[in-house]
């Protein structure tokens, strides 16, 4: 009997033991990937911080895995294979993989993380589209009108504090069209509110929570002893408060029979037609104010510090927009007639795209794509950051590539490779960002403006003529590529353009009877 339970305890260990051993090899029939070590896989090599800008080598030919553990990441590293893989089988491609930390936060009621298999995650673009359609885009143009005439009157009188006037423009114009609330003030409870939620809510994608979705197991450990899930909690709270604040008050409204257009609003008139709880019609609110106004918010920070760095491509940009319209404020109608500023928008994309590796995809059930096999919730992330092969000079901010060809990418190169997209930094398939025109439309316009208005110029007067970049210096560590607040000198291009900015302020603050600030 005593022989038999050694032998039994003996194969058990053995089992274990090469179970353990096998930890963190790779499959064969995942992509190929750089060699793993026992347990970890590839964990050891995955950057902690700035992950977009570790280029892995080419050797892969467009797709490689990394294991983490028992699991594993498989990246898509040319434009080739994005189009194969995201955008042809988009319907296979398009889901999500498990985000715990996410699901804990929002109790499974956040789009970005959603399934695209779920009924959520259909609902939710169903009930987006009428709002953010190119069609529907164009009423938001007065709207975007007067936040920017603000955005230039706030940085004339105070143009140290560029970059709160940039988020608060960039926030109450998603406020407005989503709750009806504009956020008048950069230190406003709702900007302020805001600013330290989002600073927040990204580490629920960050390597202090991540683990989790490779080890489920912890997801047990008691609150006391895991950091991760104090964290949660507290972001919990965050997003409940801004969330349910600005909810709350359109309800208020409501209540008091006030006409109310917003898209919260008319989430509430639809509400038993759409069979919606309450809290999830908050959340298919609230998801639009962290994807739309911190994206739009830190591409323009981007831009404009690409601006200080780069006078010439500033000046020309200028000239083009004074010989557009001269000494009126430029309009929306306007962008038509700047090819050179509208290269500075795709160059700005190209060169610090907002979402450097988009949000990971996911295959809904096993895929088999050019003989390996992508296992069903395997996150796929994207890591085409200033594609090596495809641009000529590509760690260069030169708009002058977007007039040449209308992809910016260098001629003569061989069929197939050189397929790209300019709506790549808003991500594939069926997933694509809906909120792409909303907020193309609102950056044009402030791109123009701000180009009209003010010239930017580096404190140091010692600047070299070929800029330096600092990534991890000057930006802020995170999944978005996101430049840290700099300094710079602002200064308007002209009296008259000063004054036309305090007029047109004025009138629109008359217009809504005082109530702009
Ligand atoms: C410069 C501005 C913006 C950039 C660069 C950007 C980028 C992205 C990217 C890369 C994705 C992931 C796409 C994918 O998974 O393939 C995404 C998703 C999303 N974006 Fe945007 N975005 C911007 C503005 C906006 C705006 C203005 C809104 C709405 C008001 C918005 C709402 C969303 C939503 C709801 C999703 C989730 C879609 C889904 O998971 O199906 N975004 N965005």
């Amino acid at each position: 009997m005593s022989d038999i339970v050694t032998i039994a305890v003996f194969c058990g260990v053995s089992w274990l033991f090469f179970k353990v051993l096998r930890f963190g090899r790779r499959e064969d029939t995942l992509p190929p990937g750089p060699p793993t070590v026992p347990i970890l896989g590839n964990a050891h090599l995955l950057p902690t911080k700035f992950p977009y800008i570790k280029h892995w080598g080419t050797h892969y030919d467009g797709i490689f895995s990394l294991k983490v553990l028992n699991g594993a990441i498989v990246v898509v590293s040319d434009m080739k294979t994005v189009k194969e893989l995201l955008d042809d089988r988009s319907a296979e491609f398009a889901s999500r993989p498990v985000f715990l930390g996410m699901d804990a936060v929002t109790g499974g009621r956040y789009i970005v993380a959603s399934p695209a298999e779920s009924h959520f995650w259909k609902i939710t673009r169903k009930v987006i589209q009428p709002l953010v359609s190119p069609q529907a885009v164009q009423k938001y143009c007065p709207l975007a009108d007067m936040e920017t005439t603000q955005l230039l009157y706030d940085i004339l009188h105070e143009p140290e504090a560029l970059y709160n006037h940039i988020t608060r423009s960039m926030l109450s114009f998603i406020t407005t069209i989503v709750f009806g609330q504009r956020t008048s003030e950069h230190d406003s409870p709702i900007v302020i509110a805001f600013r330290e939620y989002i600073e927040q809510i990204f580490r629920v994608f960050s390597p202090e929570s991540v683990p989790v979705n490779f080890i489920p197991a912890l997801m047990y450990v008691p609150e006391r002893w895991a950091p991760w899930k104090k964290m949660w909690k507290k972001i919990q709270a965050m997003q409940c408060s801004l969330y349910f604040k600005l909810f709350r008050e359109v309800e208020r409204r409501k209540r008091a029979g006030m006409i109310d257009e917003c898209f919260a609003a008319k989430m509430l008139e639809q509400q038993e037609d759409l069979a919606l709880e309450r809290d999830t019609i908050v959340y298919i609110c609230g998801v639009l104010l962290d994807g739309g106004a911190e994206t739009t918010a830190s591409f323009l920070q981007n831009l404009i510090l690409c601006l200080v760095k780069y006078p010439a491509v500033l000046k020309k940009a200028q000239a083009e927009v004074d010989n557009a319209v001269g000494d009126r404020l430029p309009d929306s109608n306007d962008i038509k007639s700047m090819p050179y500023v509208q290269a500075i928008i795709k160059e700005t994309h190209r060169f610090l795209p907002t979402a450097p590796t988009s949000i990971p995809h996911a295959s809904v059930d096993d895929s088999e794509y050019r003989g390996y096999i992508i296992p069903r919730k395997t996150p796929i992330l994207i890591n085409v950051y200033r594609d090596l092969e495809l641009y000529e000079r590509p760690e260069a901010f030169w708009p002058e590539r977007y007039l040449l060809s209308p992809d910016g990418t260098m001629s003569g190169l061989p069929d197939g490779t050189g397929y790209t997209r300019t709506t790549l930094p808003f991500g594939s398939g069926k997933r694509l960002c809906p909120g792409m025109h909303l907020a193309n439309t609102n950056i044009n316009l402030a791109v123009m403006r701000l180009l009209w208005a003010f010239d930017f110029a580096s404190i140091d007067s010692t600047a070299p003529s070929t800029p330096k970049w600092d990534i991890e210096n000057e930006f802020v560590d995170g999944i978005t590529l996101s430049a840290k607040p700099f300094q710079c000198k602002i200064t308007p291009r002209s009296t008259r353009k000063a004054s036309i900015i305090e007029k047109s302020y004025k009138s629109l603050r008359d217009g809504f009877g005082g109530q702009l600030q």
